[in-house]
């Protein structure tokens, strides 16, 4: 039966933690995040962001609680249709360095069960948009940072996924790559795509979210539209809303 619901993302009473590391960990933790939002979830070193994106995407199972994207449950529906609801651009490399652009493509099109028809079209127009299309044939590992991230970007959308996760996609670009990656997520977006996004470049986050989230020791300490958000603590900047919230001290 076909599942609908209004919510790309609904985690209810959610709990986790790591064996053995009680530095962070969920508990009844909730958050819902509605279909074609621009989400971001921000906090400082450790806060959680990559645990709760890992959650989210199935890499790790809740201890308790829920986690639905777009109402399948993860975890007891794990399997490939539930992988192909969404795309994740992780903050570390996905990618296979030896092969090209398009050998990566080809990879990962096939592994989310595209044909080979559409894996060539979808090939042909994301190096287009994303400026790779002279290189479609080199090696990845000869590419600078900007490039690789935007390989890496491509991958985690190839299969038009619904929802996209994005954890710090723009992490040591330049300027060029980093608006250019920004605006493609806006394009996304305007056509329904739900984005979940991490950074720590808030002035960037600020460009691109809606919806905030921030996160500290395993809590979500404050979450709304970023401009209720700072209205309420009459803050004219995520980041001073940031510092007001998480405090100055170093984190490990
Ligand atoms: N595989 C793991 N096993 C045990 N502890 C882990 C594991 N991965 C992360 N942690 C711990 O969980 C906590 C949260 O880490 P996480 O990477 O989710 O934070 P983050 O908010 O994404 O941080 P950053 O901004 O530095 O990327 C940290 O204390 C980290 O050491």
């Amino acid at each position: 039966m076909a599942v609908t619901s209004p919510l790309a993302i609904d985690i209810e009473n959610m709990g986790f933690h790591y064996p053995g590391n009680a530095d962070v960990s969920f508990s009844g933790l909730n958050l819902q995040v509605k279909k074609g939002e621009r989400f971001g979830l921000f906090g400082p070193n450790g806060a959680g962001k990559t645990t709760l994106i890992s959650l989210m995407t199935g890499l790790l199972t809740a201890d308790s609680g829920h986690i639905k994207l777009l109402g399948h449950e993860m975890g007891k529906q794990n399997n490939s249709s539930t992988n192909k609801l969404f795309g994740f651009v992780p903050q570390d490399f996905s990618f296979y360095q030896e092969l090209s652009p398009v050998e990566n493509l080809e990879f990962f099109g096939a592994w989310s069960g595209l044909s080979k028809q559409t894996i060539k079209r979808r090939t042909d127009e994301l190096l287009t948009i994303l400026g790779l299309e002279e290189v479609r044939n080199k090696q990845v590992q000869k590419f600078s940072g900007g490039m690789k991230r935007r390989v890496n970007l491509a991958i985690g959308v190839i299969h038009n996924p619904e929802i996209i996760f994005l954890d710090e996609p723009t992490v040591g670009v330049d300027v060029q790559t980093g608006h250019a990656i920004i605006n493609y997520l806006h394009e996304l977006n305007k056509g329904g795509t739900t984005l979940i996004y991490t950074s720590h470049q808030l002035s960037e986050a600020e460009e691109l979210c809606q919806q905030v989230a921030l996160i500290d020791g395993g809590k979500i300490i404050a979450q709304d539209s970023l401009h209720k958000l700072l209205h309420e603590y009459k803050k004219e900047s995520l980041e001073h809303l940031f510092l007001n919230l998480t405090g100055k001290d170093y984190r490990n």
